[in-house]
């Protein structure tokens, strides 16, 4: 799905573009203080998806920023660009409130949202159940206002023999909802019955990506997306994806209100953790995450 009209001014967007662009072109001396192997740094440079252990590179370099809480995350950014945290932050908020009023209606969607309607007037006992959802359905919202963010920039540069690789393999985002904005170089594809099409960059446009926890999450009804990056001999590609999840220590599992007897839960509980825990052990023979996490029965 692709996003216009997000009330998102295109300034915002293109500077977002615009200064990642200019973080890969500093010199090395610069990008590689941001190098860890850590996976819970605040900022992590690197090329490919893990450069200590993919046996095989792909052709990017990224930038993850972790954007929750923002004001112990913000320090560890990158100081240049001189520019570059201003920027970042300004669209990292935007573009937050953007996940949330999406998630708004997904879970009004899904039948999740009783919203408020303080001026009906209905008899009491009514009101007291009525009441009691709400403020379940008050409290799924605010779980993910306070879940995490994660800002990845990435780089694809020109590439001399593109068909002989890729700038990332095909994968589905871990987190609930990907979105992700592309400059004019086109390179993203994703799978649809069994084929690759290619996703048309529309200036200042998101493209909007389920991720495994909403597949979960909605026990099945949303399906997370495949989706890969081609890269071309001409031309460098930046794409700034933000992800959103719950918060790193929530369960994600189907929503009970969507499980009943005849809809039985399809997927395990899932966490941050068991995730890590996928990603050291991973080869590229294995099965994906959300398959990993898959009921079968
Ligand atoms: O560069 C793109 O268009 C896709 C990036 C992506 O899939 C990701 O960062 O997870
Ligand atoms: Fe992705």
């Amino acid at each position: 799905m692709q996003l216009l009209n997000h009330g998102i001014p295109y300034e915002i967007t293109s500077n977002v573009v615009d200064v990642s662009k200019r973080f890969f072109e500093l010199p090395f001396s610069e990008r590689e203080k941001y190098m860890s192997a850590d996976m819970g740094s605040p900022v992590r440079y690197g090329t490919s998806y893990n450069q200590t252990n993919d046996d095989v590179f792909c052709w990017r370099d990224f930038l993850k920023l972790v954007c929750h809480p923002l004001p112990d995350a913000l320090p560890h950014w990158p100081s240049s660009p001189l520019d570059f945290r201003k920027l970042a932050v300004s669209y990292a908020k935007e573009v937050k409130f953007l996940f949330l009023m999406l998630v708004d209606a997904i879970l009004e969607s899904l039948g999740l949202m009783n919203k408020k309607n303080k001026t009906e007037e209905n008899d009491e006992d009514e009101d007291e159940d009525k009441n009691k959802e709400e403020d379940e359905d008050e409290e799924i919202l605010k779980e993910f206002e306070d879940g995490s963010q994660l800002m990845v920039l990435n780089c694809y540069p020109p590439c001399p023999q593109p068909d002989l690789t890729l700038g990332m393999p095909p994968h589905s985002d871990y987190g609930f909802l990907t979105l992700l904005l592309q400059d004019e170089v086109k390179g993203l594809q994703i799978q649809h019955k069994e084929n690759w099409v290619t996703v048309k960059p529309i200036p200042g446009s998101f493209v909007v990506n389920v991720g495994d926890h909403l597949e979960i999450f909605s026990n099945g009804t949303f399906k997370s997306v495949l989706h890969r990056v081609l890269v071309n001999q001409m031309n460098y590609r930046i794409s700034v994806a933000s992800l959103h999840c719950l918060p790193f220590k929530s369960i994600v599992q189907p929503c009970p209100k969507l499980v009943s007897e005849t809809n039985p839960r399809h997927y395990m509980d899932t966490n941050f953790a068991s995730f890590i825990e996928y990603l050291k052990s991973r080869d590229s023979t294995k099965e994906n995450f959300l398959h990993s996490r898959k009921l079968t029965s």
